[in-house]
């Protein structure tokens, strides 16, 4: 039945034409020319056969407009073609859901942090989102954060008949969410629930790897990734300090990159511009970050990291998506966290980095902030972490570092120090200095990290991170050998 046209007549608009193809929607308008809408924009077609009416709902870019709109198209199908409507509307849904590999209606549990940000996510879920969500028949189950810990509370006793988390807030809630279903009774299943971020709190980093720059903060291509996004298989990290293990995400950051979350949390007012009056607040006072790091590294060479993520990249189109419709696989279903391998005192295969330092910062997902791509040859389960360091030097240096740092080019930085590694540690040489994991605050103590391989699920459009890391090593072959040889001799010991 695909190709054939339906005309309905609307209240408000004359009539109005559809048609199917195998990749678009086609709605035209009497007085206007065609518009082609792709079938991932596609959330509703649905014929009412009690009053003969269709109704068709789709998210469109519109020039001008800060997020996606939402159109919805009703109207009243002409008479000799009422018998067949109901078919065609289901022949479109299956399209734009099933053919796609995505199940309609999902069940959703959503979180508001009414505190985040700039305190937006109240007004912009009811305004925007949420009308998104209903449009496409998704069932909300909406609770709006009453104080710290609670979407903790809420994980950890999550039922898991859910197929999606939606988090309206920033980074910081995730970490909370997953910290919950780490104590969950029945963990991995509760990980494998994809969590999908709608962006408004200050950092959104995870919204921004997940959509791209472009869309990484528009609410409705979130919500739009709710209804249509597929789960991605997602490395977690296991934070271990003082005989405690925390799950994080996204981020540890030690000096200065510390400084641009922790001592600007009274800022959130700002967006994403407090972490920018971090960083320059950082520079000023350039205080040492007085750590020892070591690492059991998988990769130290910057040239085959960027060149290896040019091979990902060019790899299977959805590489990283797990299988649609039914989230849970069962036979991967086993009812604990994974067990940590590396013990404190384990030094076997462990590289210690002697150099003064003035910032650690180790994470995965390229995006930290709209403005700083600190780890751009991150890919979401390679089973690493990306781990940076930036030795005492002069504050010229760090502003040259950071000055492509939206396009992820202080990775090239001759003094970064950057290595993807199974896990690391980081053991404190003086009693004060700041840690932050995933955005929150932690003791400046000793602390060892290590990587559980596609342990999570975010819901992704792609099936990779959204983000393109074009930027080619400045000093190129030639150079880049020196450089390795400085790396490997002079600051190491094996
Ligand atoms: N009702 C509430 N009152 C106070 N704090 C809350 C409330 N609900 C949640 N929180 C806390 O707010 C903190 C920040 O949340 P969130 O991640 O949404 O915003 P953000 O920190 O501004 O953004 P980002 O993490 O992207 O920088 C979380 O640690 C969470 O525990």
């Amino acid at each position: 039945m695909d190709g054939e046209e339906f005309t309905i007549t609307t209240p408000t608009q004359g009539n109005v034409s559809f048609r199917l193809t195998d990749t678009l929607l086609l709605v035209k308008h009497s007085d206007s020319k065609c518009k082609e809408i792709p079938h991932r924009q596609v959330i509703k077609a649905a014929f009412d056969t009690a009053s003969g009416s269709l109704e068709v709902a789709y998210l469109t870019k519109k020039t001008k407009k800060k997020y996606m709109s939402l159109t919805s198209i009703h109207g009243q199908v002409q008479d000799e073609k009422r018998g067949r409507a109901g078919e065609w509307a289901e022949s479109v849904m299956q399209s734009v859901y099933e053919d796609a590999g995505v199940k309609r209606a999902r069940r959703l549990k959503v979180l508001v942090n009414p505190h985040g940000g700039t305190k937006q996510a109240v007004a912009l879920f009811i305004k925007i989102v949420e009308p998104i969500l209903r449009t496409a028949g998704c069932h909300c189950d909406v609770i709006h954060t009453t104080h710290q810990g609670h979407a903790y509370e809420i994980a950890k006793d999550l039922t898991l008949d859910y197929d999606a988390i939606i988090t309206v807030s920033g980074d910081g809630l995730i970490h909370e969410v997953m910290n919950g279903i780490a104590q969950h009774a029945d963990p991995i299943r509760a990980f494998s629930i994809p969590i999908a971020p709608i962006p408004t709190g200050s950092g959104n980093g995870l919204s921004l790897n997940l959509l791209g720059i472009t869309d990484g903060l528009d609410v409705a291509v979130a919500a739009l990734n709710v209804i249509k996004g597929r789960p991605m298989k997602v490395d977690l990290f296991s934070f271990t300090q003082n005989g405690k293990r925390t799950v994080s995400f996204m981020s540890q950051a030690l000096g200065l990159m510390a400084d641009l979350d922790v001592g600007t949390e009274h800022l959130r007012w700002m967006g994403d511009v407090r972490f920018m009056v971090g960083l320059i607040r950082g520079i000023i006072q350039f205080k040492p970050c007085p750590v020892q790091l070591s690492f059991k590294v998988a990769e130290n060479d910057k040239a085959k990291m960027a060149a290896s993520l040019r091979t990902r990249q060019m790899g299977d189109d959805d590489g990283n998506l797990a299988s649609p419709v039914s989230f849970m696989s069962e036979e991967s279903v086993s009812d604990a966290l994974p067990p940590l391998k590396y013990l404190h005192e384990d030094e076997d295969g462990w590289t210690t980095f002697d150099e003064p330092l003035l910032y650690v910062y180790a994470g995965k997902g390229p995006y930290v902030g709209r403005d700083f791509m600190a780890f751009p040859v991150s890919w979401p389960n390679d089973g690493l972490i990306d781990v940076m360091a930036m030795p005492v030097s002069s504050r010229k240096d760090i502003l040259t570092g950071m000055a492509g740092a939206h396009k992820g080019e202080s990775f090239w930085h001759p003094r970064l120090h950057y290595v993807k590694a199974h896990a690391y540690r980081v053991k404190p040489l003086k009693s004060t200095g700041y840690l932050a994991v995933d955005g929150e605050i932690f003791p400046f103590e000793e602390f060892q990290v290590e990587v559980h391989q596609g342990l999570g699920t975010f819901l992704s459009p792609y099936g990779r991170y959204a983000v393109d890391f074009t930027s080619r090593n400045p000093l190129e072959t030639a150079k880049s050998d020196v450089m390795k040889t400085e790396y490997k001799g002079k600051h190491y010991r094996h």
